[in-house]
C-alpha cells in the first residue's frame, strides 16, 4: 500500500537553533499519528513543515494526491499547495478563532469551504451546513449566529465541521483540545474519535496530553529537543516506554 504521507528526514532550523531534525515516518490511509513532547520539543514546528505552513531546511514531504499520485508537497507551486489545503487537507488549530472567520455566521463558516471547492447551489450548501452542525452537536437554530457568540467548545466543534465538510483525506490537528475545560475536552475527544472512525480519516495530531493520543492515535512519536526519541504503536509506547524521556512523560501523567 502507498503511504498517504511520507515524511523523509525533515529538518527546520531557526538560525542556529534546531526546531526539529531527522524526522521520518510513513502515514497510511486511515491511520492516526500522535506527536507528543514537552513544550519546545518541536511538535508545532514539525506540524507546520508537514502542512506546508513552514518551509523545512531539509527533507521531503510526499503526499499521495488523488489526481497524480505521490507528489513532493514542498516542491509544489504555492497555488497547488493551497488547493490541497482546501480539498484533501484540513488543519484544526488549537484556538478556534485561528481556524474560523469570526465575523461570518456558523453556516457561512461551513458553507464557504464548500463554495471554495465549487459548490454553488445555496439550498444544498445550507442543507450540508445544517447536517454538519448536527454532526458536531450544534443546534440548527444557531446556524445564522456568529461564532463569537459560541462557547469555546462550540467554537472548536464548528472549526471541526468547517474542516471536515469537504471530506479531506488528511487532517492536521494542533492541540485540538488545548485550552478547554476538562469536561468539554472529554466530549470533544469523543466526538473527534467518532468522526475519525466514521470517515476513515488519516490524521497527524500534536498534543502534550497523553490522554488525547491514547484515545485517538494508532501510532505515537515522542519528541524531545527537536528529535524523535521513540515511536511505535500508541499502547505499546505508553504501556512499555523504552526511552527514559518517554518514561518520564508517562510517569508524570500518572502522578497527576
Ligand atoms: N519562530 C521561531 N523563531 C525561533 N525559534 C523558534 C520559533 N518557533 C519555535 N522556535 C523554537 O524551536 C523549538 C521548537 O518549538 P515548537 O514551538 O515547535 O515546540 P512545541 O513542542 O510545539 O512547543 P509548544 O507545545 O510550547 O507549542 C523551541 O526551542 C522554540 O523555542
Amino acid at each position: 500500500m502507498t503511504p498517504l504521507l511520507k515524511v523523509e528526514s525533515v529538518e527546520k532550523r531557526y538560525g542556529a537553533h534546531i526546531g526539529c531534525t531527522e524526522v521520518s515516518f510513513d502515514l497510511y490511509p486511515g491511520e492516526v499519528m500522535g506527536i507528543v513532547g514537552e513544550s519546545g520539543s518541536g511538535k508545532s514546528t514539525l506540524l507546520g513543515c508537514l502542512a506546508g505552513h513552514l518551509a523545512p531546511d531539509r527533507g521531503r514531504v510526499i503526499f499521495d494526491t488523488r489526481a497524480e499520485g505521490p507528489r513532493d508537497v514542498l516542491a509544489m507551486p504555492e497555488a497547488e499547495r493551497r488547493m490541497l489545503g482546501r480539498t484533501d487537507w484540513a488543519f484544526v488549530h488549537q484556538h478556534a478563532r485561528d481556524g474560523l472567520r469570526m465575523g461570518v455566521s456558523a453556516g457561512g463558516n461551513v458553507g464557504e469551504r464548500l463554495m471554495a471547492v465549487g459548490a454553488r447551489h445555496y439550498g444544498e450548501i445550507r442543507e450540508t451546513a445544517l447536517d454538519w452542525l448536527d454532526r458536531v452537536e450544534i443546534a440548527p437554530g444557531r446556524i445564522d449566529d456568529r461564532p463569537s457568540t459560541f462557547s469555546g467548545g462550540m467554537q472548536q466543534r464548528l472549526q471541526i465541521a468547517r474542516n471536515l465538510v469537504t471530506g479531506p483525506r488528511l487532517v492536521f490537528m494542533d492541540e485540538p483540545t488545548g485550552g478547554l475545560d476538562v469536561s468539554v475536552q472529554a466530549r470533544l475527544l469523543d466526538l473527534l474519535r467518532g468522526l475519525v472512525r466514521d470517515m476513515g480519516l488519516s490524521a497527524v495530531i500534536v498534543t502534550h496530553d497523553l490522554a488525547v493520543v491514547r484515545l485517538l492515535a494508532d501510532r505515537l512519536m515522542v519528541m524531545k529537543s527537536g528529535r524523535v526519541v521513540e515511536q511505535g504503536l500508541t499502547d505499546q509506547v505508553l504501556d512499555d516506554p523504552q526511552h527514559g524521556y518517554t518514561q518520564l512523560l508517562v510517569s508524570s501523567v500518572l502522578q497527576v
